[in-house]
């Protein structure tokens, strides 16, 4: 498909939400990045904060430490880390979780191998717009909600992974060969860590380890979005995605290797999340905020743009299915700790946040009581 800079500008705001063409196309011609892409000051009240520095490093834990018998002081200090992280940053650095560093790799290769496909090719997995904006599976760049709104410079491929009957294979690229095997390997493995740490979370502030897994189900909602991001000529200008906090339960992110990017509020400072090849970054969304009843905190993230360099990264996004309803877990609520958020319905949850997410706005005021 043939796509320049006209096409991508020009969004008619009587067909609201739509579709995007692919960025790829305007990074390879290297020009000034089309208006829509430009950061507005206060778009976001933290993007007014100052640049990001390295005073703080993100908190990095041993998952193989977290089981629930713990034979050492070690290991209670490890539950302790992971409290204290996800109360007070909402991520960290995973290791010790066991899947290999050649799958990590394998999986990293299969997605640069969609991304390096001729657009047509491409093309054949693209996005419909028919389709609900919390569901956009396939290949394509954010929907478009609102004349104002700041784009984003990435392009994504976003697949349902899980339940599998309801799999969309046809938008699952093939080639590359070893596609469609990786995926499903990678995010078999990638949900035995989400439920390790599920658990844990649960028994670091002294809960039965399935209180959050019971919220999302056996058959919980499993999505993966592969992000590209391509060199960009102005990253003081531009961002990969713009700040947002994610929306499901939790997050497993398989960052690129060598290309940072990422970067976390805390306390008022950007702070970036270096590169660590081999781990999984993990961080909770709006909804296991709400659960927990707001003592894991869904942290606000970006991602910067890179003049030289393209980069990837593969989410995995857990959360309930759509028709379930989410609440602060009981045990968590009492005379000293109210209730903080309502009991909400995860599809309009979704629907909420993907429009105010588009926006640079935050959903979770939305589900306080
Ligand atoms: O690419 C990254 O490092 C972060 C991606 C992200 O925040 C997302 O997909 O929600
Ligand atoms: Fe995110």
């Amino acid at each position: 498909m043939d796509v320049n800079h006209s096409t991508t500008e020009e969004v008619p705001s009587s067909s609201l939400p739509t579709l995007l063409k692919n960025v790829q196309e305007l990074a390879i011609d290297g020009e000034k990045p089309p208006p829509r892409y430009l950061r507005k000051d206060g778009d976001f009240k933290e993007n007014k904060q100052v640049p990001a520095q390295e005073s703080l490093s993100v908190p990095i834990i041993d998952i193989s430490c977290l089981s629930p018998n713990p034979s050492s002081s070690d290991k209670e200090d490890e539950m302790e880390k992971l409290k204290s992280a996800l109360s007070s940053w909402g991520l960290f650095q995973a290791i010790g979780h066991s899947i290999p560093k050649s799958l990590l790799d394998d999986i990293q290769d299969v997605s640069k191998q969609f991304f390096d496909l001729p657009t047509e090719e491409k093309q054949r997995y693209a996005r419909s717009e028919e389709d609900e904006i919390f569901d956009l599976q396939g290949y394509g760049s954010d929907a478009i909600v609102s004349d104002d709104q700041v784009l984003n410079w990435s392009d994504r491929l976003y697949l349902l992974i899980q339940p599998q009957e309801q799999r969309k294979l046809r938008l699952w690229p093939d080639p590359p060969t070893y596609f469609r095997r990786t995926l499903n390997e990678y995010s078999v493995k990638a949900r035995s860590v989400a439920e390790v740490i599920l658990k844990a979370m649960a028994r670091s502030i002294g809960l039965e380890e399935n209180s959050f897994i019971n919220q999302l189900d056996e058959q919980p909602m499993v999505y993966g979005r592969f992000n590209y991001y391509p060199p960009c000529s102005r990253p003081d200008l531009v961002y990969g995605i713009i700040a947002h906090s994610d929306g499901v339960a939790i997050t497993i992110l398989l960052q690129d290797p060598e290309v940072e990017g990422l970067q976390v509020l805390k306390d008022d400072q950007w702070i970036n999340v270096p590169c660590m090849p081999g781990a999984l970054l993990i961080n909770i969304g709006d909804q296991v905020e709400i659960m927990s009843n707001g003592i894991f905190k869904s942290p606000i993230h970006r991602v910067v743009t890179n003049k030289e360099r393209e980069r990837l990264s593969l989410a995995m996004f857990y959360g309930p299915k759509f028709d379930k309803e989410i609440e602060p877990i009981a045990g968590l609520i009492n005379e000293t700790n109210p209730r903080m958020f309502r009991k909400v319905n995860v599809k309009d949850y979704l629907e909420v946040f993907f429009h105010k997410y588009l926006q640079g706005e935050r959903a979770i005021d939305w589900a306080k009581v």
